[in-house]
């Protein structure tokens, strides 16, 4: 099995948790694209979607899924999106795509998040990812400063600009023992917008797509 067949195993194994007359949230990414396409076989079945990006939005919209904005959803029962990576605890990094923010307001509106991903994701220590940080642009130096006071190397996704029009530092060099209270840390530095560790929000649920099958954390 490839990378790639493990995400959409895992995709797969996703579709069972929904059900009818769900309004779903969709998170971003090549994991959650394959969500989206399988979605579309159910899209009868559920009341809609909530996208956390405007790549996801689009795609939802090209196989005919209704999108909702969040502020007409009320509470989701079910968010579903990938990770870049997973500890044991399910707490997560997320924002390689740079989709973070609005993922993490979708993930803490929703009732239930289902974290779907290849096997590789899962790891003892998260950190070995570069930590992404959506900032305000004009506190790029002063959160880059911050950053290595904290021990990181902060590294500017060059050319990249998020859909909130934000900057994105990738933090190298971090183990991440405390996960809670690192994103604690970066939450209280202003010019923060978000921190891609979802340690406060972490996910319920974690498939992850193996060659020996799909397996299930919870
Ligand atoms: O901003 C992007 C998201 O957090 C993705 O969920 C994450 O980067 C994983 O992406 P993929 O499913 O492509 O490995």
């Amino acid at each position: 099995m490839t990378q790639d067949e493990m995400k959409k195993a895992a995709a797969q194994a996703a579709l069972e948790y929904v059900e009818s007359g769900m309004v779903v949230g969709i998170g971003t990414g090549s994991t959650a694209n394959h969500f989206i396409d399988l979605l579309s076989s159910m899209k009868g079945k559920i009341d809609g979607t909530v996208a956390s990006s405007i790549a996801s939005e689009e795609r939802l919209k090209s196989h005919g899924i209704p999108v909702m904005d969040l502020n007409d959803a009320g509470q989701l029962s079910l968010y579903v999106d990938g990770a870049d990576e997973s500890d044991k605890h399910l707490n997560l990094i997320k924002g390689g795509g740079g989709a973070l923010t609005r993922e993490k307001i979708v993930a803490g509106a929703s009732e239930k998040f289902i974290c779907i991903a290849d096997d590789s994701k899962l790891v003892d220590v998260m950190g070995k990812f570069p930590l992404p940080v959506e900032v305000i642009p004009m506190a790029r130096s002063y959160i880059a400063r911050e950053i290595v006071k904290m021990g990181g190397q902060p590294q500017l996704r060059e050319g990249f600009t998020t859909d909130n029009g934000n900057i994105i530092l990738d933090v190298h060099g971090l183990e991440i023992f405390e996960p809670v209270k690192m994103e604690d840390e970066f939450n209280r530095l202003p010019g923060v917008v978000t921190v891609g560790l979802f340690a406060r929000r972490p996910a319920d649920v974690l498939i992850l797509g193996a060659t020996e099958g799909v397996k299930v954390i919870d």
